[in-house]
């Protein structure tokens, strides 16, 4: 299942640079292990914005909740989710 998923970031100004720079590496480090297991199949930066777009490829809603739920930055990030399904005049798979 493809979700188009929305993240935009909220740090509080009042947090401390260190923390934020930790929070960062960790959410790094695990989007960086799911990019290579396939489960997030595409991470966009919205040009101009703390904000990307991502694309996640699931076996159900669940997962996508607890993946998402459990990255360091979800308490800091507004998340809209579309669940996507074939087009039927696309030319590619879902695969591609
Ligand atoms: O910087 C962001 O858009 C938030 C984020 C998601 C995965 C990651 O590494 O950073």
């Amino acid at each position: 299942m493809l979700f188009h998923v929305r993240m935009d970031v909220n740090l509080p100004q009042t947090m401390p640079e260190n923390q934020a720079t930790a929070l960062k590496k960790t959410e790094k480090d695990i989007a960086q292990g799911l990019q290579e297991s396939g489960k997030w199949r595409h991470l966009w930066r919205i040009a101009g914005q703390y904000a990307n777009i991502s694309v996640f490829d699931v076996s159900s809603v669940d997962e996508l909740h607890t993946l998402i739920s459990t990255l360091p930055l979800f308490p800091y990030m507004q998340i809209q989710i579309m669940p996507l399904c074939r087009h039927p005049s696309s030319i590619r798979s879902n695969d591609a």
